[in-house]
């Protein structure tokens, strides 16, 4: 039986990809094999031994110590684009909600209401306060062109915008996805000095923290509109503060609202509702079910963030599955081990991922505990299964 740990609400249909003859799953589960999380801050949390994988239903990984689960030999993994359609409508409604003033005009009515003023004759006098502009005819910076960025830059060219995204680790995936109408920036500034909307859309990590900063806004256009789906550390609260106040930035969209960037004035503050859409939340626990259960079981590797992809065909009765450092050696080492107890390899593959490197052993004979404890002792191993078909 295996161990399933959520951390978060995962959608029913995730949990259904995990046979309930085969898994147990619950948030109480200790010891546990796997964890299925969405946003739950993972970086105080206590690594059973037993814990194999972490599967996050979701796109950003930075709530998980991710050198902290490599060190242990426990796989990361997320859903890639399995909920950017939902991200990207809410930044179409971002735009939106950014130029059109719905939002006070909204509550602007409310207000009337609740004085006892006729909205019938209020409404057309009061609307004038609450014009906004079109997107139509204007500029979009779209920073990140990922699974996300990419379907913001081609829906807002539709919307009859000009649109320039900048991506500097653009994929191949990405670029063959990305309308011929989006131009591609080949810096920030040129996002910054021209556009009259940006909407950001990269991870959160040491290198992207705190990049819309006084020095960023500085370049960007009077009235400049800022749409922050992706992460809230990515903005300096306080130089934004600093931009509404003085309207440099006409309207902030945020869906990380915290109390600080409450004070400001234009701030849209949406409760991290990005991916909040039924479609997205199946899309996403569906395919980190499927990741953690063939990785448990068949010791396959799919859309890691800190290991290789990996899968190999089942060849043989039993196999080992490895985890260690990508230096020089360790291949030998291992194979060493089998050639010393008579281990005959049907099939082996082996790939690396920056520090780490992942290799599967499929052997026509059944392995005992012995030889995967030896392979386990071997210099710059972290972590050794042994399946069995
Ligand atoms: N609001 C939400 O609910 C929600 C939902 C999904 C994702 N997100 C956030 O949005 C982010 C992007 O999601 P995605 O699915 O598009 O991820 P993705 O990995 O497909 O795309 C991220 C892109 O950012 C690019 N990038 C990285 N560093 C960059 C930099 N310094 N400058 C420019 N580009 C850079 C990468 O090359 C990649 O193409 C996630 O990391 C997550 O934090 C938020
Ligand atoms: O799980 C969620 O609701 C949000 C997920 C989102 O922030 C992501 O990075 O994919």
């Amino acid at each position: 039986m295996f161990r399933i740990k959520t951390l978060n609400k995962i959608s029913p249909a995730g949990l259904s990809v995990l046979d309930q003859t085969r898994y147990s799953i619950s948030g109480d589960v200790e010891n546990e094999d796997g964890i299925l999380v969405r946003s739950a801050d993972m970086h105080d949390y206590q690594f059973p031994d037993s814990l194999r994988a972490v599967a996050r239903a979701g796109a950003g990984t930075n709530n998980i110590p991710i050198d902290r689960c490599s060190e242990a030999g426990i796989v990361v993994f997320n859903t890639p684009g399995a909920n950017a359609n939902a991200v990207k409508e809410l930044a179409v409604c971002g735009m939106l909600l950014a130029s059109r003033k719905i939002t006070e005009g909204n509550a602007w009515v409310k207000a009337q209401l609740a004085e006892g003023a006729d909205l019938e004759k209020v409404v057309e006098k009061g609307k004038s306060q609450f014009v906004g502009p079109e997107l139509s005819g204007k500029m979009l910076g779209v920073i990140g062109l990922g699974a996300i960025g990419v379907q913001v830059a081609n829906i807002a060219t539709k919307l009859g915008m000009t649109v320039f995204g900048y991506d500097p680790f653009l994929s191949v995936d990405a670029a063959l996805s990305l309308s011929r109408l989006v131009h591609r920036a080949m810096d920030l500034d040129t996002i910054y000095k021209n556009c009259d909307y940006i909407s950001i859309h990269v991870p959160q990590t040491p290198e992207t923290k705190g990049m819309i900063n006084e020095g960023a806004i500085h370049m960007m256009k009077g009235g400049v509109r800022i749409l922050n789906l992706a992460r809230g550390g990515l903005v300096n609260d306080d130089d934004m503060l600093a931009a509404l106040e003085s309207g440099k930035v006409a309207a902030y969209v945020t869906d990380f609202p915290n109390n600080k960037i409450l004070q400001g004035k234009n701030v849209i503050a949406i409760p991290h509702l990005g991916a909040s859409t039924p479609e997205s939340e199946e899309n996403c626990a569906v395919m980190a079910a499927q990741e953690l259960r063939d990785y448990l079981e068949n010791g396959n590797i799919k859309n890691s963030v800190n290991l290789p992809t990996l899968v190999q065909e089942w060849s043989g009765v039993s196999r080992l599955c490895i985890i260690h450092r990508n230096i020089p050696g360790a291949i030998a080492n291992i194979t060493g081990v089998l050639s010393k107890d008579g281990v005959n390899v049907e099939n082996m593959t082996n790939k690396s991922k920056k520090d780490y490197a992942y290799t599967i052993v499929d052997v026509g004979s059944r392995v005992n505990d012995q030889v995967a404890d030896e392979i386990r002792a071997l210099e710059g191993v972290l972590r050794v299964r042994l399946l069995n078909h």
